[in-house]
């Protein structure tokens, strides 16, 4: 796969996958793993793997990062992980962390930028809220006249009682 630096390539969003995707590659001959919330195919580097091709089949379509992390890998080994990097994972599967460790100077390290879509209301919720204003204004309104006439009656009274 190659590697992304272009900016605006950084920019763009990114393939998603759910885990029910990554659990299907699960063979030596086709190895997708989860750390920290990216999916990588690692199916090219298995047979480089320092700590044995074993360890590596064994975390095969699932979540990895515990496995990742117990053994302390070094940031160099977090940084081989770049050109395996495939997508995101989707966000109903995510784990949170309190620190995440992601591959430097690569469009996998970058923050997933997809936008979170805004829910639009529906046409008929739409007209409800126009119907709810009016009628909140109308109120008002007659409640200001309401108010008026009062007054208008007191000053009157007043008026009268004192001769003004
Ligand atoms: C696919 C992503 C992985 C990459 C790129 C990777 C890379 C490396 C590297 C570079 C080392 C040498 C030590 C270091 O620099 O930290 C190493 C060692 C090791 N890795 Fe991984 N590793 C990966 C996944 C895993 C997983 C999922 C396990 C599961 C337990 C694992 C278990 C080990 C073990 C046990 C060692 C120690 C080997 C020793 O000290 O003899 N690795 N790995």
């Amino acid at each position: 796969m190659a590697t992304i630096n272009n900016t605006t390539e950084k920019y763009r969003p990114r393939q998603l996958y759910s885990l029910q995707e990554v659990r299907k590659h699960d063979t030596p001959k086709d190895l997708w793993m989860v750390i920290y919330n990216r999916v990588y195919d690692v199916t090219a580097f298995a047979g480089d793997h320092p700590g044995g091709v074993e360890v590596l089949f064994d975390c095969g379509g699932v979540d990895a990062t515990e496995a990742f992390e117990d053994v302390a890998h070094s940031d160099d080994a977090v940084n081989m992980l770049a050109p395996y990097f495939l997508g995101d994972l989707d966000r109903s599967d995510h784990r949170s962390y309190t620190s995440e460790r992601h591959p430097k100077d690569h469009y996998a390290s970058m923050k997933e930028i997809r936008p979170i879509p805004r829910k639009r209301k529906s046409k008929h919720k739409q007209q409800l809220d126009k119907a709810f204003i009016e009628k909140v204004t109308i109120g008002l309104l007659v409640c200001l006249a309401v108010i008026s006439i009062i007054i208008y009656v007191c000053i009157q009274k007043f008026k009268w009682a004192y001769h003004v």
